[in-house]
């Protein structure tokens, strides 16, 4: 990309950080004013598409491909022993298509000319940005400038030992031993996908909700299908020491001293704001670093300048970048700031079954105040048919109303059931409107509606002459 030729002119914005969030940013500034720029450190193309959200689906995948074979006997396909993963051609696929991905990313910022600057950013002011030793000066500046991969400077493990999903799609090989650190979304995702893969995956956590759930129920049923799989220890944070006499890296905890080839860290990730020059904007930082964002504009303070994306670790999730970006770019532009709704709240992830929290979470809901619903998907007659009989979701719903508030789910399917529940509960529909809607035969979502009768049984009941009160027919075939 090229390099810049604006250091005289005022401009309206300046974007930080070419990401999902500034992206949409650019999206929205581009349609309003030709005197942008947009600058990016290190490579362009998203974490999104190059060493996130896809190139993790795209491992799942081949994953969970090869792990179908452990159902093929009871289906009565034999030979099931005879199949063999190649690795290095699952890794070559994986980023052949994250390659793909990527470039199609490419296509927003290639058509900007010297308008796209490749350049660590730095602010100066709230009006100032110094980028490769050159100060530019704009009207409004968009920061969104991501996250990183937390590794703990106590380690001390080399390069070669320690993967983060920065470095994990680019080996060709995988370890043999390895020690998934941390058990949030990533490392669970990673880690039943390395698992399936044929690593032999142990997973450490300190906290003992696991995947972001937090109904304690949904989580015992999700670390027992887990735990089918690899080991995880939960519970504590796990010292990590290399051994280089034995060649290998040692995972300790007050129960468990295991020796392992690598290890992959999955502890969470921090914005990008160490050395921003948040400071110069003289507006309070909390413990973190992070100046005051209005989440309905995404405005720091009352300052011309924006925060979007992970790197205000709001909402570190993509859609969440895409639609902060988007109302950062738009504000940025603008004479009035807007405000915006946020979308209800939705979390996938791509575990097998799927875990998944919408709407309000368990944990924020006054446990008076509510009534719950919930199914099991072991007799569900699709889900047996289809050999992914297992798991569970749990409904909350208002005690009065039967008004639809949340829902925690570890179950087949569980990303497109968590969609319906969003839609479901952003049109603040009761528990009698769903029961009212047609569930098709035979479907995964008939679970879902047994949830919604055991919780509909609960609530007063609704009139006879509405369908919602069609009962079960309490048989594996039918329901
Ligand atoms: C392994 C993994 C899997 C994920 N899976 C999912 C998923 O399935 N679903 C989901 O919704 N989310 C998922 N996420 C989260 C999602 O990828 C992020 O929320 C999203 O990509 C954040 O976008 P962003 O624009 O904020 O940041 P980025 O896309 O990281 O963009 C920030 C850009 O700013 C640049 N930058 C940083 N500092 C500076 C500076 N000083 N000057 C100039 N440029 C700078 C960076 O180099 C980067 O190019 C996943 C994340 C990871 C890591
Ligand atoms: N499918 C998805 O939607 C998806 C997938 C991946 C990532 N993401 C996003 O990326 C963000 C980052 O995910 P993540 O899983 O890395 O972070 P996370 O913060 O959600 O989870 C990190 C986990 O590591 C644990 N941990 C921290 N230090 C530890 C230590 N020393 N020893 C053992 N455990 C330790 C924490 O208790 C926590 O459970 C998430 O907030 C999520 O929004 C989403």
């Amino acid at each position: 990309m090229a390099n810049s030729n604006f250091v005289n002119e005022m401009l309206d914005v300046i974007i930080i950080g070419a990401g999902s969030a500034g992206l949409s940013a650019l999206r929205e500034v581009r349609k309003r004013t030709e005197q942008f720029v947009i600058v990016n450190d290190g490579p362009w193309g998203t974490t999104c598409a190059r060493i996130g959200c896809m190139p993790s689906k795209l491992l799942i995948e081949a994953a969970n491909a090869f792990h179908r074979r452990t159902t093929f006997d009871t289906f009565g396909i034999r030979g099931a022993d005879q199949l063999r993963i190649d690795i290095a051609r699952v890794m070559q696929r994986v980023r052949e298509l994250r390659n793909d991905f990527v470039a199609s990313t490419l296509n927003a910022t290639e058509v900007l000319g010297p308008r796209a600057i490749s350049g660590r950013a730095r602010l100066l002011n709230a009006n100032q940005v110094l980028i490769n030793d050159k100060k530019l000066s704009a009207k409004n500046i968009i920061i969104a400038t991501g996250s990183h991969p937390i590794v703990p400077a106590e380690w001390h493990v080399p390069g070669n030992r320690l993967l983060t999903t920065d470095t994990l799609f680019e080996q060709e090989n995988l370890p043999t031993r390895l020690a998934v650190i941390g058990t949030g979304p990533i490392g669970v995702e990673m880690a039943q996908a390395l698992a399936r893969l044929g690593v032999k995956v142990t997973a450490f956590g300190s906290n003992k909700l696991i995947g972001g759930l937090t109904d304690p129920h949904i989580n015992e049923v999700a670390l027992d299908l887990l735990s089918q799989e690899f080991p995880l220890y939960l519970g504590e944070r796990a010292e990590v020491v290399l051994e280089p006499e034995e060649n290998c890296v040692r995972i300790r905890t007050s129960g468990v001293d295991i020796a392992v080839d690598g290890v992959l860290a999955a502890l969470g990730r921090r914005p990008n704001i160490d050395n921003l020059g948040l400071e110069t904007l003289g507006v309070s930082l909390d413990e973190q670093g992070l100046p005051p964002v209005n989440p309905t504009t995404m405005q720091i303070a009352d300052l011309p300048v924006f925060l979007a994306g992970d790197a205000n670790n709001y909402l570190p999730l993509l859609h969440e970048a895409a639609d902060e970006g988007h109302i950062a770019g738009l504000n940025a532009v603008q004479e009035e700031m807007i405000c915006f709704k946020r979308r209800t709240p939705l979390g996938i992830v791509f575990s097998d079954p799927n875990i998944a929290v919408v709407g309000n979470d368990f944990r924020s809901l006054d446990r008076n105040d509510i009534v719950i619903g919930e199914v099991h998907f072991d007799h569900q007659g699709r889900a047996r048919a289809a050999q992914c009989n297992k798991g569970m979701l749990r409904l909350y719903a208002k005690s009065g109303s039967g008004e639809l508030l949340g829902a925690e789910i570890c179950a087949p399917a569980g990303e497109h059931m968590a969609h319906l529940l969003a839609l479901a509960i952003d049109q603040s529909l009761t528990v009698g409107d769903l029961l009212g809607m047609p569930f098709y035969h035979p479907v995964l979502e008939e679970g879902l509606r047994t949830g919604l009768r055991n919780l509909a049984a609960k609530l007063p009941a609704v009139s006879e002459s509405d369908l919602a009160s069609c009962d079960a027919f309490n048989a594996a075939a039918l329901d």
